[in-house]
């Protein structure tokens, strides 16, 4: 079984890069940690970077997952081989664009470019923000699946992770105690669904709401309550139409052995229990 550690960074290509740095610094709350000429590495905590933006397709989005060591690496590439998944060991360049000692990239059933990396580079210098978001870290990701129980089956027989909680054929899933890491979302192919950042109080996210409709950032869901994790969220559409997130008070899942996933229906309240509808 591959076991996830932790979510790592997500890599964006995207047309243009001066806007993906304006949002990313100007409405995200991100601070530029290094940017090379086709390249933006954006920190939101106290790794080297979370999120790589780079003059690209944007359809070019990459997950990657943090893996103990060497070791587990090569056993997860023998693994995934033998499962037909073929495997691409990165190259000393390509790991230095990513800030690790070690990857694999591979495509998980649906497409989805996912990476598992070793020893992804922390900084000395404390993350800054570039503007006061309240951004404590970067928590999830959703992606989308082209068949739910698939690759369910996938992340949790092959990978370590486990589900949470369900809303419809939304699997909320594990690799800790947070409630989920990965939100794997029903959709025509593979891609990022939205990126989660989660952020110090409610109030960091109702000033977000403010700043943000300020900023004509599209709002495409929330503010709002999850009952699924708690969270208390706000969706908006960041460049290339990519979906960012920013939530506060996700649960944790406090007994791991006796947990059992809730269903919940798939209608608005089962995403709100505020009453926010999604418009994405
Ligand atoms: C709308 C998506 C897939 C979703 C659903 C529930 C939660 C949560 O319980 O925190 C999310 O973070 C989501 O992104
Ligand atoms: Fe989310």
């Amino acid at each position: 079984m591959i076991e996830l550690k932790d979510l790592s960074y997500v890599r964006f290509g995207t047309s243009n890069l001066e806007d993906a740095e304006s949002f990313a610094t100007k409405c995200l709350g991100l601070q530029v940690g290094e940017q090379s000429g086709k390249a933006l590495y954006l920190r939101s905590d106290d790794r080297a970077h979370t999120l790589c933006y780079f003059e690209g397709d944007p359809a070019e989005q990459t997950v990657g997952f943090e893996v103990e060591d060497e070791g587990k690496l090569n056993t997860a590439a023998a693994t995934l081989d033998q499962l037909g998944h073929p495997v691409h060991a990165g190259t000393p360049s390509e790991c230095a664009l990513r800030k690790v000692k070690a990857f694999i990239g591979f495509k998980d059933p649906t497409g989805n470019h996912v990476e598992l990396v070793v020893r992804p580079e922390r900084s000395g210098r404390r993350y800054f923000a570039s503007r006061d978001a309240g951004i404590t870290g970067f928590s999830h990701v959703g992606l989308f699946t082209t068949d739910p129980m698939r690759d369910e089956r996938f992340w949790t027989q092959v990978c370590n992770a486990r589900v949470s909680d369900r809303i419809g054929d939304i699997a909320l899933m594990r690799v800790n105690a947070i409630h989920h890491t990965i939100a794997l979302a029903p959709g025509p192919g593979p891609g990022v669904h939205h990126v989660n950042h989660q952020v110090e109080s409610n109030d960091d996210v109702l000033r977000s709401y403010y700043h943000l409709s300020g900023q004509r950032v599209p709002i495409v869901f929330g503010p709002g309550r999850h009952p699924t994790s708690g969270a208390r969220f706000l969706y908006f559409r960041g460049p290339d139409g990519m979906v960012f997130e920013y939530s506060v008070g996700v649960d944790e899942i406090e007994d791991e052995e006796t947990h059992r996933p809730r269903q919940f229906g798939f209608e608005p309240s089962s995403l709100c229990m505020w009453g926010s509808k999604r418009s994405w």
